[in-house]
Order: C-alpha cells, then structure tokens, then sequence
C-alpha cells in the first residue's frame, strides 16, 4: 500500500522532559492507523510535529516519501483542542476552512450541504456556532477538516464527546474515507472503537513505542487468551492451574488470563475435576484489556518488552 506519512526517528523534549523518543511510523492511503497510549504518552505532542504547530528536536516527517514537507491543503486535522469562531455563521466557517486549503469555493459549498445533510445538521447553515450545541459543534468542526479532501486526515480524539449515535454517523464517515483513498491517523482513547476500525495501531508510552503492527499482530503477538469460567472457585486453587498467568475474580465468575502460546484445546483437557464449571468460555483479550496490561504496568508488559527488545 502507497506510504502517505512517514515519521522518523522523531525526538521531542519539552526543557528537560523528554516527550518523544525516537518514534517512527508509517500511514499509508486507505487505511485508519490509530495512535494509541496513556494520558501524557505522547500522542498529541507527535501529531502537533506532524502538523507543524511545533518541531521536533530530531527526525524528519515526510509526505509521499519526499523531503519538501507536507503540503499543509493536503491534509485535514481534527485538534484535541475544540474551537471555532463563535459568533460566525457555519457555512461561512466552512468556507473559510476550504479557502485557507485553496479549495474552489462552489465546490466547498456544495460538499458542505451535503455533509451538513448528513451529519443532521441540515438547515443550519446560518445559524452562529455559538448557538450549536458541544456535539454540534463537534461535527461542523468534522466537516471542515475534510471538506477539501484530504489525502491524510488526522483525527484527535474526534469521538470525544459524542453520543452513540453521533459515534456511529462519524465511525461510517471514516470508514468511508478511508474505502476512498484517504489515509487517516486517528487517536482515541476509546479502545472498543479502534478495535472495531482501525487497520494498524501504534501505541506510546513514556514516549516511546510500545506496539506497532495490524490489530491481528498485535492480539496474535501480545494478546493471550482468557478464560472465564461462572462457578464458585477459591482464587488460590485457580492460580495453580498450569499455565494461568494471574486470576481475576468477581463473586462467582473468574477469569484466568493464561501464558502465551497456550493450545486452548490442549490446556481445557487438563483442567483439574475439581473446579466448578457452570459456563466456561474461552476468548484472546481485548485491545482494552492490552492497552491496561501495557498501561498499568502489569504482566504483559515485560512480554511486550521483550518482543520489541
Ligand atoms: N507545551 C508543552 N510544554 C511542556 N510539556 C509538554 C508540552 N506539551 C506536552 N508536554 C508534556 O509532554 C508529554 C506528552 O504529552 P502529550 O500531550 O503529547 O500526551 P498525550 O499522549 O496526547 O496525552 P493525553 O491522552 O492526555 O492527551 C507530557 O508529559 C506532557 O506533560
């Protein structure tokens, strides 16, 4: 697949904290890649150097793999940071966004209905987007980033704040996006969406690369299976079960997360008659249960260390 971004060896400190060390990625067309990681990991410093707002102490940022930086009418970007001009109409906020991308304005007018239409938002057009509710003013925000379209779309928490069914019209609006061409860095800290979206992931912590790769990698490399089972157990007895990495237990249902490479067939046979049983499922964890195990410092971790050492 065509490469549109490329970071390098990115390197950022703020005084003497170190923000960013040596992070590199790639976004290539048509695909949503997500940047993932705690609060304070580094993901809105990145996408502040991607989008020049501010320069990276080392490393280089390159668009199409050539060295003229990025073409800023290219690119459409959704900050963390919500705001627009309050006391400005919607459609004239819309415009203006598409002229500062030298966008042709007839077309950045009829683009800009349509997705006013689509977003809910029909009819309002000269209303003063002070007078849009936050979600509202949320999505003319959306619009404006894309409405010159974009060849690489960068999106900062673009779900923040929005109710389920706004998440859904922005999710298709996405996906859409990226069926046609558009290569789209997204960061979200909600995990069930990246899972449910996105093609690759690169995740950051302490500034640095934890994950990199497509979500089946990543679950194949660092997520284990987990085994929940409803039946009264005492927590100990399960701990001894070979291959149980650790136990987690709520009234009468536990899960077991087990080691990696298990055979689950295999380590099923062997489970000692003596644990009660009333439902067992087996299944790999969850994008969010990584992200956990990575953030809190828990088992995985060291695996992860490992594997990336
Ligand atoms: N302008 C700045 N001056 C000083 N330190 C900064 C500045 N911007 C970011 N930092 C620091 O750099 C680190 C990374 O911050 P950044 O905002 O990139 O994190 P993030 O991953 O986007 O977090 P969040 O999920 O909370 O938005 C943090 O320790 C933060 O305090």
């Amino acid at each position: 697949m065509e490469v549109m971004l490329t970071v390098k060896d990115l390197e950022k400190s703020f005084k003497d904290k170190k923000a960013l060390k040596s992070i590199s990625f790639d976004v290539r067309k048509g695909e949503i890649m997500a940047i993932l990681g705690p609060n304070g990991a580094g993901k809105s410093t990145t996408i502040r150097n991607i989008m020049g707002i501010m320069y990276p102490d080392q490393g280089a940022i390159t668009f199409h793999n050539n060295g003229n930086g990025i073409p800023r009418h290219k690119i459409g970007y959704l900050p963390e940071e919500r705001g627009l001009y309050k006391n400005v109409k919607v459609m004239d906020i819309l415009l203006y966004l598409a002229d500062l991308k030298d966008y042709p304005l007839d077309k950045a007018k009829e683009r800009a209905l349509q997705y006013l239409k689509k977003f809910d938002l029909e009819g309002k057009e000269n209303v003063a987007v002070e007078e849009l509710s936050k979600g509202m003013g949320q999505k003319v925000q959306f619009i404006g980033s894309i409405l010159h379209e974009p060849e690489l779309l960068i999106l900062d928490e673009p779900f923040s704040g929005l109710d389920p069914v706004s998440q859904e019209i922005f999710k298709e609006e996405i996906r859409k996006l990226a069926n046609n061409g558009t290569a789209i860095l997204l960061s979200s800290h909600q995990m069930n969406l990246v899972e449910e979206m996105c093609d690759r992931l690169f995740m950051i912590q302490h500034g640095q690369k934890v994950i990199y790769g497509t979500l089946d990698d990543v679950k194949t490399e660092y997520a284990n299976f987990k085994c929940t089972i409803h039946g009264k157990n005492e927590i100990s007895e399960l701990e001894k079960i070979p291959q149980v990495q650790r136990v987690e237990q709520n009234d009468d249902i536990s899960i077991l997360f087990l080691e990696k490479d298990i055979q689950p067939t295999n380590w099923i046979k062997n489970l000692p008659e003596s644990i009660t049983v009333n439902e067992l499922k087996i299944n790999r964890i969850s994008l969010h249960e990584i992200f956990i195990d990575i953030a809190t410092d828990k088992n995985l971790l060291k695996e992860a260390g490992e594997a990336n050492a």
